[in-house]
């Protein structure tokens, strides 16, 4: 299975001078635990990661001292998630006919939720790794004011891995950005062209590391996850 990893931001709302992904967490970059855990995922054969050249050099080091064996292609990123995501789909292997997409910043999703989706992928054309949400989530307008209560029992947070049709995907991405569409995930995409998105169960554990405190939430996972470690392996 193909694996794109976004992984171009810059962590504005971590407050970030710097892409965010190389802050350690735990003894060591936030990216390294998303690369160990795609390579850990017996499903993964090949990672497209997309990044911008600034980033480029301590990337690099990092490869070298993760000596992954599971082959990398550098990809340059753009200046949203989702033309990084496009860059990435049209620098896959012309034989890729399935992708998973995966934020770089989700370092805590196991290899068994890629190996799912990876699955699954098998049997559809579109699918998100989601959870229910738990809290009652309100619409609220521009003066602060909630204005609706969506039924929380239809309400799924989504996450990644997002898994689709190569040739499906790319067309979205190719039309999405002809009519100037703006998506903060692929799946949106699909929607929007009435093409089926499944869900396949996530993980609570599965937070997209944003903010200081994801940080902190991250570290306690991993700390509960490898208790056996004092610090990172
Ligand atoms: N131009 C961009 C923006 C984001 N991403 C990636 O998309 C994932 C989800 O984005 P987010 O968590 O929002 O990361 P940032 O954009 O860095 O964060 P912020 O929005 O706070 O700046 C991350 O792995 C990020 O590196 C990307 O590849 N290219
Ligand atoms: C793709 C995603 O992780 C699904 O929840 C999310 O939409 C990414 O949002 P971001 O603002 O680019 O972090």
């Amino acid at each position: 299975m193909y694996l794109l990893i976004p992984a171009a931001g810059v962590g504005r709302r971590m407050g970030s001078d710097r892409n965010k992904l190389l802050i350690p967490l735990w003894g060591q970059p936030i990216l390294a635990w998303t690369l160990r855990a795609a390579e850990a995922a017996s499903s993964i054969t090949w990672i497209g990661l997309v990044g911008q050249a600034v980033d480029w050099p301590e990337v690099n080091d990092l490869l070298k001292t993760l000596a992954l064996t599971t082959p990398v292609q550098w990809i340059q990123g753009g200046d949203t998630r989702q033309a990084s995501v496009f860059n990435g789909l049209k620098a896959l292997p012309a034989n890729a006919d399935r992708v998973l997409i995966h934020d770089g910043a989700r370092c805590l999703a196991t290899p068994d939720l890629f190996d799912r989706c990876a699955a699954v992928l098998q049997e559809v054309p579109g699918l998100i790794a989601a959870i229910p949400v738990k809290d009652t989530i309100k619409v609220v307008n521009s003066d602060g004011r909630t204005t609706a209560t969506p039924d929380r029992s239809q309400l799924w947070a989504a996450q990644t891995p997002q898994g689709f049709w190569v040739d499906k995907i790319k067309h979205c991405h190719e039309q999405g950005q002809e009519q100037g569409l703006q998506v903060t995930d692929d799946a949106a995409l699909f929607e929007h062209f009435n093409l089926p998105v499944q869900v396949v169960e996530g993980e609570e554990s599965n937070l997209k590391v944003t903010t200081p405190m994801d940080l902190a939430i991250a570290e306690f996972i991993l700390r509960q996850r490898y208790p056996h470690l004092q610090s990172s392996p």
